[in-house]
């Protein structure tokens, strides 16, 4: 696999290195050696898929706070998504700053996000599925969702007038309002 390293630091783009045949390729998605060798941890004990029934949906911006922080990595097994990050590291020197990337069942990239980032996508087509691998198993009492369109964070979404989302991103709080909880 190619890790390379993201603006905010400890979140990887992974690419895989096909091994290519006749028959097609095979590659590999997750090794712990090779995870490990990038500082970066690959001992997912959950995984989850989210099905998107049409362009435009929005999901997130979502993390879990401690003491369930989660190492997340995320790809797109169907279609594509504009894939968002936002550093909520109280000591992080990028804290506030926000990184994007197209992950689809075309490119087979995926993002290796570290605890403290919360999480969102876009999707770009008219269907796509997302592929999630946790370090932690889901804690909904540790689950907390940052607003997609909180004016200080200043996310470009793609297609921000067509956004559908679930009535629990669309009334998240911002990052002000979750300021001592997050950054306590
Ligand atoms: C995360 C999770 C959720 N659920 C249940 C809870 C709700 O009844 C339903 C949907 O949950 P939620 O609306 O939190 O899921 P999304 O909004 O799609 O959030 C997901 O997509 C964003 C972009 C992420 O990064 C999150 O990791 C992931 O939770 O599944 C479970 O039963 N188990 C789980 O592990």
């Amino acid at each position: 696999m190619k890790f390379t390293e993201l603006p905010l630091t400890g979140a990887f783009l992974i690419e895989i290195e096909p091994r290519t045949d006749e028959r097609g390729f095979f590659a590999r998605t997750v090794c712990r050696d090779e995870f490990v060798h990038h500082g970066i941890r690959a001992d997912f004990v959950q995984q989850s898929i989210s099905y998107n029934n049409r362009r435009g949906i929005v999901r997130g911006l979502h993390l879990q706070v401690a003491p369930h922080q989660e190492n997340k990595l995320v790809r797109v097994t169907s279609g594509a998504i504009y894939d968002v990050i936002v550093d909520l590291r109280p000591d992080s020197p990028t804290r506030g700053r926000w990184h994007a990337a197209e992950l689809s069942s075309d490119n087979r990239q995926a993002l290796y996000i570290p605890p403290g980032l919360a999480h969102g996508f876009q999707t770009l087509t008219d269907t796509a599925e997302v592929f999630y691998q946790m370090t932690v198993p889901h804690h909904p009492q540790a689950a907390r969702t940052v607003h997609w369109k909180d004016s200080t964070i200043g996310i470009d979404w793609p297609a921000p007038d067509t956004a559908l989302l679930s009535p629990k991103d669309n009334d998240a709080p911002t990052l002000a309002q979750l300021e001592t909880e997050l950054f306590a």
